[in-house]
């Protein structure tokens, strides 16, 4: 009897990616300071990698757009980009928690990497220290987290069983 046993079908990684930027205008010295970055890093350091960019007018209107991309996009990741400003109520701090849970859900739901950089800053300087400075550039952070988090899911689904892909 012959001991030949059929291939398992490869599973090719492609080293193709497809990432999505969901970025809010307000505040947009600062937001567009972030997409800027964000998307320049990408394209240095993300070998072929193509963006696909999505503008929503606030913070609280990103989750939407990022869970729409992850139903109805083939992307490897999504990247959410925002800057809110405290001001003399609560209402940033309400924006902040509740895009910050939707972003997770959206992720965990989909298996889709949620990179979260919707920042929530007390003041115009925190701001542009983490959007336009270097030290801090939280648009670079984002495409790294995004990169590397594309990794290392495509090493775990490597990892899993066939079946359960
Ligand atoms: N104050 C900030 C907002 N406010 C707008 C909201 O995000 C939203 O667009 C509005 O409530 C309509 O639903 N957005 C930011 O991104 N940053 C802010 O500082
Ligand atoms: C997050 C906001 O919309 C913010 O600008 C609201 O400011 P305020 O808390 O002073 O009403």
């Amino acid at each position: 009897m012959s001991d030949f046993q059929l291939p398992i079908r490869p599973r090719t990684i492609s080293k193709r990616r497809r990432i999505a930027v969901v970025a809010s205008r307000f505040n947009s010295a600062f937001t567009d300071a972030l997409v800027e970055t964000c998307c320049k890093v990408l394209t240095e350091e993300g070998g072929d990698v193509t963006i696909d960019l999505h503008h929503v007018p606030g913070a609280f209107e990103i989750p939407v757009a990022v869970e729409a991309v992850a139903r109805h996009s083939q992307v490897d990741a999504v990247i959410a980009l925002g800057v809110i400003l405290r001001g003399s109520t609560q209402h940033g701090d309400l924006i902040a928690e509740s895009v910050t849970n939707a972003l997770q859900t959206t992720a965990n739901t989909h298996l889709v990497p949620v990179i979260h950089e919707v920042l929530l800053v007390n003041n115009e300087e925190q701001a542009a220290e983490r959007t336009m400075g270097d030290k801090l550039n939280r648009g670079r952070e984002a495409a790294r987290a995004a990169l590397q988090t594309i990794e290392t899911m495509a090493k775990i689904t490597k990892s899993a069983p066939s079946a359960s892909l």
